[in-house]
């Protein structure tokens, strides 16, 4: 069986961590667990992982926006390194939690650093490597933010506290970048309830990849 590298994107609180983990169950049950591997950027990885916590230190409020860019698609290089292309190779169904696309969204749109140039510096770390299938859960940023607020406060990190406006702008992006990619990039409306969501991803991954599902 070829490798499959499925990847996860949305704005905070669209559902991701909830639908990844009921999807990887499914997998793991139809496949075997050595089968699937999870895997979460930034990190995966203990270099990946060092990166992450230097991102997301609320200590660290005076990063430079060009700084956070390098350092996402740097551990986003060292995460394909150590953790995709080897899974890849073992034809492992790789479920990813956010991969290039985040960095589009969130830094170029949310943080104005431009899509063009976050592309253009992430191209050198992906070095051509895109997801065969990308999930776009879609909700509403209020919508995400209360799902947060409601469940897991005590879990904000400094990038959740970022005003509402910047994840309207993230927002925007990620369906912009869904309306350029339709063929990688699939919407799913993510304000569903958690079940319909979950049947929907299913059905979507079926779609792609007729053996699975
Ligand atoms: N479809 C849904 N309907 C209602 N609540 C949901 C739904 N999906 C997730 N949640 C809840 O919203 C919160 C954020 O979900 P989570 O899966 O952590 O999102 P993400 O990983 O995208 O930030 C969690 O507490 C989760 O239980
Ligand atoms: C991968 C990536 C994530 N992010 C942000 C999005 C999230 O706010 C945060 C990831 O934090 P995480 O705790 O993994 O949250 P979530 O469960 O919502 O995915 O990092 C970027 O800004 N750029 C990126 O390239």
């Amino acid at each position: 069986m070829a490798g499959k590298f499925i990847s996860f994107e949305g704005p905070d609180g669209a559902g991701k961590t909830s639908v990844i983990t009921a999807i990887q169950a499914e997998l793991e049950q139809q496949l075997g667990k050595e089968k699937v591997m999870y895997t979460r950027e930034p990190g995966g990885n203990h270099i990946s992982e060092q990166i992450r916590r230097v991102l997301f230190d609320e200590h660290n409020t005076d990063m430079d926006g060009r700084t956070e860019a390098l350092l996402f698609a740097a551990a986003r290089r060292q995460h394909i390194v150590s953790e995709i292309l080897p899974a890849l190779k073992d034809g492992k169904v790789i479920l990813c939690d956010r991969y290039v696309d985040s960095s589009i969204a969130y830094q170029g749109a949310g943080r104005h650093l431009g899509e063009q140039k976050i592309w253009q510096i992430n191209q050198y770390a992906i070095d051509g490597l895109l997801p065969d299938l990308t999930i776009y859960l879609d909700i509403e940023s209020k919508l995400g933010l209360q799902r947060i607020a409601e469940h897991r406060a005590d879990q904000v990190n400094r990038l959740d506290e970022e005003q509402l406006s910047f994840h309207k702008t993230v927002r925007e992006a990620f369906l912009r970048l869904q309306r350029e990619n339709p063929e990688r990039i699939k919407l799913i409306d993510a304000s569903q309830s958690l079940p319909k969501v979950i049947s929907d991803v299913k059905q979507t991954i079926h779609a792609k990849f007729n053996d699975l599902f």
